[in-house]
């Protein structure tokens, strides 16, 4: 069902460190926590400090893409972070406390998005392939106020759904800590004509197979086109995802989702106040 594609010769090869125990560490932090009732938080982020102009853009040098012919316009590119980049990103969402309290599991950034989530746009930014040309030349690529990062802790899970109509085509999300397996569902065409957003969450079960995607830390999940608009993604509440020959053990994992919200709707309080994945996440 995968299609694999090196890339090496894109990106060429370079020295690879080894996993950092600091993952773990964070990650036994996290698991530590007890869950009550789930709360999602919004963040002021205040203007980061830019990036070094002149400091190197460091790509992986194991990155793997990853194509499913019948899902047009879904890229996953597995490794695309280094540990250090991960470590970063980790380090930076622990350090902001959105986590601190055992009963927040999402954080909403808005305002300029700190300075360690800019370091990973500037990877995706300079990624080819990772979306068409109009998509990864658009400035900005993402929008500054529209970072989601989410916490799931083993048995979590975030129901089928289409992003909101209010993004850009373009969706990135990124993984961290630990893998689950993402399943992809095929809109029905009755469902695509009728463009309303709750049509969209209608159960098709049973019309198709569900296609399975596991997203394994360090990976870049990028949506467009039909993989965006045509296909509901979903991550089961289950402790463990069983896929082919593996079998993956929940355990916490960080994701962040990157979107442009549409120019239209950038003042559009009603809806900035009930973001989508807040309505959709499962706890
Ligand atoms: O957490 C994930 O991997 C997916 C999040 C997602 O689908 C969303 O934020 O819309
Ligand atoms: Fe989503």
């Amino acid at each position: 069902m995968y299609q694999d594609l090196s890339n090496e010769e894109l990106f060429g090869f370079s020295d690879h460190s080894d996993t950092d125990n600091k993952v773990e560490e964070l990650s036994n932090d996290l698991s530590s926590n007890e869950m009550s009732e789930p709360q999602s938080s919004e963040y002021e982020v205040s203007p980061s400090s830019p990036l070094t102009e002149n400091e190197p853009i460091i790509i992986s040098p194991k990155p793997k893409l990853i194509t499913i012919p019948s899902i047009i316009g879904l890229i996953l590119y597995e490794n695309l972070l280094t540990h250090e980049q991960q470590n970063e990103l980790i380090s930076g969402i622990i350090e902001a406390n959105y986590f601190n309290n055992p009963e927040s599991n999402q954080a909403m950034c808005f305002g300029t998005l700190p300075s360690f989530i800019l370091r990973a746009v500037e990877v995706i930014s300079n990624t080819p392939g990772l979306f068409p040309d109009e998509i990864q030349h658009r400035d900005p690529l993402f929008d500054q106020a529209r970072s989601i990062i989410n916490l799931y802790r083993p048995g979590e899970g975030i129901t089928g759904h289409v992003d909101l109509p209010r993004f850009e085509d373009g969706i990135v999300v990124i993984s961290l800590l630990s893998s689950c397996v993402m399943r992809f569902r095929p809109l029905s065409e009755g469902e695509m004509d009728n463009t309303s957003y709750e049509s969209k969450l209608k159960d098709v079960h049973g019309v198709y197979e569900m296609i399975p995607v596991i997203l394994r830390p360090g990976s870049v999940l990028s949506l467009n086109g039909p993989a965006r608009y045509n296909w509901t993604h979903e991550i089961e509440e289950t402790e463990i995802d069983e896929i082919g020959d593996e079998k993956i053990i929940r355990s916490p994992r960080i994701s962040v989702t990157l979107r442009k919200m549409k120019n239209d709707q950038l003042f559009s309080n009603k809806e900035d106040s009930n973001p989508f994945s807040f309505e959709i996440k499962k706890r």
